[in-house]
């Protein structure tokens, strides 16, 4: 993967007049320059002079490229308003914002120099404007968008393995990764600005892409990123506490995460109704959704439209094996790639949404079952065998999530369970003896490390998860403690006996570890490898 800079846009952008713009979205003009796009719309056929049509556009003015519209936002800590100096310095040819921001740019001396727009909700439109300006790319592209609190990263990357069957070249957008084709950049968060986002299927399109799946974070939808695109099928896993910070309350949080079943936003939506706001969701939402079973005892089992009816978790090792029934009534035998009943859940998700967005059942099955790893998500990166250890990469970081990953290698592990993690730093103080306790009861062995310790003392952080460890384990047996995530990985390595399991949580695909302000380029995965290759080259025992 290489830096996300430069590479996210078409490369043969079509200029679009400024009058145009004015007159397809009824912006008003402000400011000095009003006058100057006030001629063009007054003749809207002449080709717009040279450096006057937008090219691009983008909300954050380090990201401006010339040509630029630049999207002024109120935001939550500053007006974008006061960099609009900075972006048309950068090559922004016009500014679009509200009427505070246009009162901001009027008053920026020298002049700007270039129109400023202004509308009454800039937010609610940037997205239109991105989608118009790169020529409506998703119109060309078949789309799916995943929500939920848990299991967006693994679900998109199911469906995905599943639209194989009919789509060579193919886009996912989500936490991990901004993946065209073969081609990966890495992602600044899981639901990109609306700009970034048609931009990036802008040149999906151009690189021949005929379908995109991506994550629509509860943040993204709040804040209108996903505006200007109508997903041809959308799916819901699940809803637990998260973000109260930034939804207020779960009543909020869900109303956020139900934007996506609005008909603007989706033709048709597949609902996980294992809890209770699923069935809500399905009771309340405006587009035609169809609702997925996926606990066998769940409360919707014998009435939703699919419903997972059997499954063998981890029986063969290595995933799961279950049924699905169809909502007529026929039995498809399926594979969870992944281990867990989590992943049975996100698997039969899966297969519905690709079935809906034009897979033909048994492709997605046979796909979806034989899928690739997920970077960092219950990712098998040693394979039990030669003397060695099964080891594991997940991405669980919260303490429902870790219970979930611990008992999922369980089935699979015929020796001990031994867990390398930490917590992060900057962030809820308050689960770190919980995730504590829960590694003492449900891991075998612990290895307590750093996380992103970020501003935080990291031996702070580690002794509020060992206080959490001990509370269960006074004695502190099979307890260990690292400085690094690096020599956690080793003694852990050097810990296990062949029948053992290694997991690692915390990170999953992050390529970075976050110390005191800085960025340390740092892997699970990588670093776990190179140990492996260092014991092997040292011969058996010789791991630390
Ligand atoms: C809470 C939240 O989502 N905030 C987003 C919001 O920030 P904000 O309103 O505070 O922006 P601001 O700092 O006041 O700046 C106002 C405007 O000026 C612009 N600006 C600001 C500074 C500058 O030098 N130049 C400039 O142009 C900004 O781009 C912005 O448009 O609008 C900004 C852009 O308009 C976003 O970058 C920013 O996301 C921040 C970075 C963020 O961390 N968001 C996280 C919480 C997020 O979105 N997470 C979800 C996943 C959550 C999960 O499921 O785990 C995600 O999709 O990744
Ligand atoms: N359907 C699910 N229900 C509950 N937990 C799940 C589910 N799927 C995955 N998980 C757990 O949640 C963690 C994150 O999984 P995943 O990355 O797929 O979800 P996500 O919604 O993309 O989360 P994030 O936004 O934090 O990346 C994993 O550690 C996994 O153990």
């Amino acid at each position: 993967m290489t830096s996300p800079q430069g590479r996210m846009r078409p490369t043969h952008p079509t200029a679009h007049g400024i009058a145009d713009l004015i007159r397809t979205f009824g912006l008003r003009t402000a400011g000095p320059d009003a006058s100057r796009a006030d001629q063009e719309v007054a003749a809207p056929r002449t080709p717009a002079p040279s450096g006057t049509a937008v090219t691009g556009v983008t909300v954050a003015s380090s990201a401006v490229e010339p040509g630029d519209l630049f999207v002024a936002l109120h935001g939550l800590t500053a007006h974008g308003a006061r960099f609009a100096r900075d972006a048309v310095a950068a090559g922004a040819v016009a500014v679009l914002t509200d009427d505070d921001g246009a009162r901001l740019c009027a008053d920026v001396t020298p002049p700007l120099g270039v129109p400023v727009l202004v509308a009454d909700d800039p937010r609610a439109l940037v997205g239109d404007v991105a989608a118009w300006v790169y020529d409506h790319p998703t119109r060309e592209l078949l789309t799916v968008g995943i929500t939920g609190t848990n299991g967006k990263t693994t679900t998109t990357y199911l469906v995905d393995a599943a639209l194989a069957a009919a789509h060579p070249v193919r886009a996912v957008l989500g936490t991990v990764e901004l993946r065209i084709g073969d081609d990966a950049i890495e992602s600044p968060r899981t639901t990109v600005e609306a700009p970034a986002l048609h931009a990036l299927l802008a040149l999906a399109r151009e690189r021949g892409a005929t379908a995109a799946t991506m994550e629509a974070s509860s943040h993204a939808l709040a804040l209108g990123r996903l505006h200007g695109l109508t997903f041809d099928v959308v799916g819901f896993t699940n809803l637990q506490r998260d973000h109260l910070d930034f939804h207020g309350d779960m009543d909020g949080y869900f109303a956020d995460k139900a934007r996506l079943f609005a008909p603007a936003q989706a033709k048709r939506g597949v609902v996980v109704v294992d809890d209770a706001w699923g069935r809500r969701l399905v009771a309340e939402a405006p587009i035609p959704v169809e609702s997925v079973s996926t606990h066998l005892d769940g409360p919707a089992a014998g009435t939703a439209d699919w419903a997972v009816v059997e499954a063998d978790v981890g029986l063969d090792g290595v995933g799961s094996t279950f049924t699905l029934r169809g909502p007529d009534g026929a039995h498809h035998r399926a594979v969870s790639p992944l281990p867990g009943l989590v992943n049975v859940s996100n698997a039969a998700l899966a297969i519905v949404l690709a079935h809906r967005a034009g897979i033909a059942m048994g492709a997605a099955i046979e796909r979806i079952g034989a899928a690739p790893a997920i970077p960092g998500r219950m990712e098998r990166v040693i394979e039990r065998g030669g003397g060695r250890p099964l080891a594991l990469v997940d991405y669980a970081h919260t303490p429902d999530a870790l219970v979930l990953a611990l008992e999922s290698v369980r089935p699979i592990t015929p020796g001990r369970l031994i867990l390398v993690f930490g917590s992060d730093g900057d962030r809820d103080q308050g689960k770190r003896p919980i995730m504590g306790e829960i590694a003492a009861h449900l891991a075998d062995v612990v290895v307590v490390t750093d996380e992103n310790p970020r501003s935080e003392v990291p031996e702070q952080i580690r002794a509020a998860i060992l206080a959490g460890v001990r509370s269960v384990r006074p004695d502190g047996g099979d307890v260990h403690e690292a400085t690094s995530r690096a020599a956690a990985i080793r003694t852990a390595l050097t810990l296990a006996d062949p029948e053992d399991t290694i997991i690692i949580t915390g990170k999953g695909h992050e390529p970075t570890q976050e110390i005191a302000g800085v960025f340390h380029r740092y892997n699970d995965r990588d670093v776990l490898r190179a140990a492996v290759a260092e014991a092997t080259l040292a011969g058996p025992g010789s791991a630390e």
